[in-house]
């Protein structure tokens, strides 16, 4: 009899390396450079399905998606180098949000060993010609690209 796993929950990964640029005085990778490397993460999901993260309608509504919430968890260091995998987890979809968790390991002589956790919520948002932004539902391309049921 065969064994029935728990659907894993869609998933996307990038690998980089740790530029010179990106550390500190420390020779650490500055903390900044993980929320950077997060949007990075969603942005080429996104771009891996054919998705744009802004659209400009011809009734002059452009529609995006800000941060609402972003955190990062960091247990060890990255330093100039170091080859890393981010992989982003659609951990929920909301009516008008997508809560991306991030796993960020670290290459250490073939092992995969994590160095920090994040987590980012965008709300899709439309937005006037004065700037005025309102949350707007997931498009149902996104729901169907990321989340499919
Ligand atoms: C974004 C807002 C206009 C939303 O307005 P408001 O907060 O009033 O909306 P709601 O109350 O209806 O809530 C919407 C939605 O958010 C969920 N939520 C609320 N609080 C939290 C929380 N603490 N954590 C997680 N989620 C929360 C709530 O439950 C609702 O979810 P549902 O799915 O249930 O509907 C307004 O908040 C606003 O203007 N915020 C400021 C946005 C901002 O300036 N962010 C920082 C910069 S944005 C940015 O860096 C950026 C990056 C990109 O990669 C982009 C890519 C493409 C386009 C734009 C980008 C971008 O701007």
């Amino acid at each position: 009899m065969g064994t029935v796993r728990p659907m894993e929950p869609p998933s996307f990964t990038i690998t980089r390396r740790v530029e010179f640029h990106e550390t500190d005085a420390a020779g650490l990778m500055h903390f900044s450079n993980f929320y950077r490397w997060m949007e990075v993460c969603e942005h080429e999901w996104f771009r891996a399905h054919g998705l744009p993260m802004m659209t400009a309608s011809p009734d002059g509504l452009n529609r995006g998606w800000p941060r609402r919430d972003s955190t990062c968890t960091h247990l060890r260091p990255l330093r100039c180098g170091d080859v890393v995998r981010v992989r982003a987890t659609l951990a929920e979809c909301g009516e008008n949000t997508l809560t991306f968790a991030f796993l960020f390991e670290k290459d250490r002589a073939g092992r995969w060993t994590e160095v920090a956790h994040g987590r980012m919520t965008t709300v899709h948002v439309r937005q006037d010609s004065s700037g005025r932004m309102e949350a707007e539902p997931v498009p149902a391309a996104v729901r169907a690209a990321l989340a499919p049921a």
